[in-house]
């Protein structure tokens, strides 16, 4: 099916979002279709982190809305946003590099969940959802290991993991290719497919042009708070208001 013509997860209907006299957001609007694998893309400081915060309820928006399967969530904290089942990884990862990995799925499941979400979990399941988890980012054979051990790569896919915990239906990756190496990005990016094709939709800020490109059905631009493009890989390469958004800003 056309991406186009599918039902949209998320729709962001002319968000705007100051910080102080800096408009990070202005007027910005762009639909996720359900099902797809959408790259967000723009120069440094274009507002890409600003609005993956607005969808996830860590900054609030001045104005517009932002609709999950046509429900406002403008005003949902992060915690109602999770629930509802938009799972979200942040450019730095968190984890506790004292604590095992294993431990750190555990943590997760508290944290994220704040005892609502995964209350009728015995903890016989929470330690099998964990272990298969760890197993399918493919690091269960580090899971008695401090996660201070791991390499940052690995730490992503462990954070890439504890999103997974809750079943999301969108899951939103703020750089995930960043800083990591080669082997990895690939590793990550069949992963992706794999839960894409189970389903999942997704939406993705990267800097690593090659990953974007070859990954996503889809890509929007972001240029100065707006989004300036979208379309296929192809139609956003070719269009020269992107090639002149990153000219301007000096290119990544
Ligand atoms: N909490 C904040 N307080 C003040 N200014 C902010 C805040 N968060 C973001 N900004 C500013 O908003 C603008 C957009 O930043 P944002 O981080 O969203 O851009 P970005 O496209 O994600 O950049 P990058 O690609 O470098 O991560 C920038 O000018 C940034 O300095």
């Amino acid at each position: 099916m056309d991406s186009d013509t599918r039902q949209s997860v998320i729709d962001i209907d002319s968000v705007s979002k100051a910080f102080g006299g800096l408009q990070a957001l202005s007027n910005c609007s762009l639909s996720i279709p359900a099902g797809s694998i959408t790259g967000l893309i723009g120069p440094n400081g274009s507002g890409k982190t600003t609005l993956f915060n607005t969808i996830t309820g860590y900054e609030r928006i001045d104005s517009g809305d932002i609709r999950f399967q046509g429900k406002s969530i403008a005003r949902a904290t992060p915690e109602k946003v999770f629930r509802l089942g938009i799972g979200r990884t942040f450019q730095l990862t968190r984890i506790f590099p004292k604590l095992t990995v294993l431990e750190n799925m555990h943590v997760a499941v508290q944290r994220q969940g704040k005892g609502h979400l995964f209350s009728s979990w015995s903890a016989a399941h929470e330690q099998q959802k964990a272990l298969e988890l760890l197993n399918f980012v493919g690091i269960a054979q580090h899971k008695d290991l401090p996660a201070g051990n791991l390499s940052y790569g690995q730490r992503k896919l462990l954070e890439f993991a504890f999103i997974l915990i809750a079943d999301p239906q969108i899951i939103l990756l703020d750089e995930p290719a960043g800083g990591v190496n080669p082997t990895m990005i690939l590793y990550l990016a069949d992963r992706i497919r794999e839960l894409h094709q189970r389903g999942l939709t997704f939406l993705l800020v990267e800097h690593n042009m090659e990953f974007v490109m070859s990954l996503c059905q889809r890509v929007a631009v972001m240029h100065r708070g707006s989004i300036i493009a979208q379309g296929s890989p192809e139609e956003v390469r070719n269009n020269p208001l992107v090639l002149d958004a990153y000219l301007g800003e000096g290119v990544q």
